[in-house]
């Protein structure tokens, strides 16, 4: 199996507080996400911080596009980013703009399928436009209240797409087997690392779990 890769999703507000994060777990993660919250807080500024940075690094900005998705993306392809989110929900045309961004700069688009109703149409359409991952998401509100991410996870992963899985909502030690089992090829860890006593430590933690996982 090929080695599934970390993301940790940089969810804090400040901007000094994500860079010193980012510096602790740099050694176990493959992918910085900024997540939409700290995105929409510190804008382009902190994707071109990462970018210099971390040359060598994925970088995954978590826009959650919802319309104008060229116009709105584009400025953070050119501004450093591997990856950019688009919503499912957002429809098509917008989907098709993100993706139109990402090949103006040679770069990737995840479609996010948080609270999209029909999961398995969206990601066969946004794959059939372009997109290279495919998003499956319990969002912070939807985990509150006791959902978790496995059930679409297994869903997705049936349907054979040909493009990298990625799982996001509340994924931690304990449940690192069970996504790599199930075909996730990102795995996104917020609050399990940025919540640790030791975020270091717990990104290591989780690095060790997937590999394990992966064999
Ligand atoms: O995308 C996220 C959330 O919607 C806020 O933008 C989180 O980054 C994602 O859920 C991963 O964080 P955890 O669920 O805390 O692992």
């Amino acid at each position: 199996m090929a080695r599934p890769l970390i993301q940790m999703a940089l969810d804090s507000l400040d901007f000094d507080q994500t860079v010193a994060l980012a510096d602790q777990v740099a050694p176990y993660v493959d992918i910085f996400e900024i997540g939409t919250p700290c995105i929409k807080y510190n804008g382009v500024n902190l994707v071109k911080e990462l970018r210099n940075r971390y040359p060598d690094k994925l970088l995954l900005v978590d826009l959650k596009t919802m319309d104008a998705g060229e116009y709105e993306a584009g400025a953070f392809y050119a501004a450093g980013a591997d990856i950019c989110t688009v919503l499912g929900v957002s429809g098509l045309a917008t989907i098709a703009g993100v993706i139109k961004a990402a090949k103006a700069h040679a770069a990737e688009t995840q479609i996010d399928l948080i609270n999209v109703a029909d999961k398995a149409e969206c990601a066969r359409e946004s794959v059939k436009l372009g997109a290279q991952i495919v998003g499956i998401h319990t969002g912070l509100d939807a985990q509150a209240a006791g959902q978790t991410p496995f059930g679409d996870l297994n869903d997705i992963a049936r349907l054979g797409l040909g493009v990298r899985i990625s799982v996001a909502g509340g994924i931690k030690p304990a449940t690192v087997q069970q996504v790599v089992e199930a075909g996730a090829n990102i795995i996104v860890v917020g609050a399990a690392i940025y919540g640790a006593p030791s975020p270091a430590e717990a990104a290591r933690e989780i690095r060790e779990l997937v590999d394990a996982a992966a064999v």
